[in-house]
């Protein structure tokens, strides 16, 4: 049976150090060529993506122009820009791509809202980082100025933090379900998708969430055989960054759990992808996840090729 694959995009698919348009667009022709073998094989693809610096980004813009005549616009509607500006992006890509390579499938980007719940304790914690990076004066300086809340994200520098409640329903995943059949290749929930709420009717709600979990609820939701998480590295690892790091080739879900439990994953950045390929796993039977890089993702069926995450069973 045809096998379908949730792919969630890292930050370095997307964005160098170069911010500009045409650079991201150049970053995702290179990354749209390591989709191609598993286009060939005949993958029923869904591809995510994150959107943490460029919300940010899209916010300092937004802050910048902010006047009577052309207010800021909130967060919410910043995530629907940066999904469907990335969309558009990667989407186009992703076309010329296949057609450069004689393949017919047809590309379809889907803006998604994600519902989230109002009281969800993240509202009061604001903890996902976006935009860019500062130092710490620098983030002081801010944080004087009431521009936000802002944290040391992973010993890469200081980010502003905003609201990341945990998605709870992916509006219209049955239409993604329903290109998958007929072999449309979809980009959804990107950006972690649009956060909104029901009461019961839909309203947008100002936070960011974590594309990584965004991706594992909608790969439960389309009955995905395999969810794909790429990042940065090779392989999840022990210790990393210190002189006893080493890599997790094959791990099983109590053995990822006890990594975890020990502070092995640092929040904000591995944590999110260990926490979504444990939930998958155990969602169902037969699950299979992974955590690679782009670089990786073209062999992803051989054993010892990035970090594959199993039942215990
Ligand atoms: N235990 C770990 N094993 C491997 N990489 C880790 C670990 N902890 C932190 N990292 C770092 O976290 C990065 C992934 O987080 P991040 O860059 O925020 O994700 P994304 O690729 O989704 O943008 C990796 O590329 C690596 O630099
Ligand atoms: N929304 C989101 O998780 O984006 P990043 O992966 O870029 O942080």
């Amino acid at each position: 049976m045809t096998q379908t694959v949730v792919i969630a995009l890292g930050g370095n698919a997307i964005l160098t150090d170069d911010p500009t348009a045409e650079a991201q667009q150049l970053a995702l022709k290179k990354t749209v060529k390591h989709l191609i073998p598993l286009v060939k094989k005949g993958y029923r693809l869904v591809i995510s993506h994150g959107n943490g610096p460029q919300v940010g980004n899209l916010i300092l813009q937004q802050n910048e122009a902010d006047s009577p005549s052309n207010p800021a616009l909130p967060l919410d509607s910043c995530v629907a820009m940066t999904q469907g500006s990335i969309g558009y992006w990667l989407e186009q890509a992703l076309r010329n791509e296949l057609q450069n390579q004689g393949l017919e499938n047809q590309v379809a980007t889907i803006m998604t809202q994600v519902v989230v719940d109002q009281k969800d304790p993240a509202f009061h914690h604001p903890s996902k980082p976006i935009g860019p990076f500062y130092t710490e004066s620098e983030a002081c300086i801010l944080k004087d100025k009431k521009v936000g809340s802002y944290i040391e994200d992973a010993g890469r520098g200081w980010r502003k933090v905003v609201p990341s409640p945990r998605p709870i329903e992916i509006i219209g995943h049955q239409i993604i379900t329903y290109l998958l059949e007929k072999q449309v290749i979809t980009i959804s929930a990107g950006g972690g998708g649009i956060p909104v709420v029901r009461e019961p009717l839909l309203r947008g709600i100002e936070a960011v969430i974590d594309k990584d979990f965004a991706s594992e609820k909608l790969a439960e939701l389309v009955g995905a055989d395999a969810l794909i998480i790429l990042t940065g590295v090779d392989y999840v690892a022990l210790d990393y960054g210190t002189d006893k790091q080493r890599d997790l080739t094959k791990v099983s879900i109590s053995e990822l759990e006890t990594y975890k439990e020990a502070g092995q994953f640092a929040p904000g950045s591995m944590l999110p992808k260990v926490e979504a390929v444990i939930t998958f796993v155990k969602s169902g039977a037969n699950k299979k996840a992974m955590i690679t890089s782009l670089e990786k993702l073209a062999q992803f069926e051989l054993a010892g090729v990035g970090t594959t995450v199993i039942s215990d069973g």
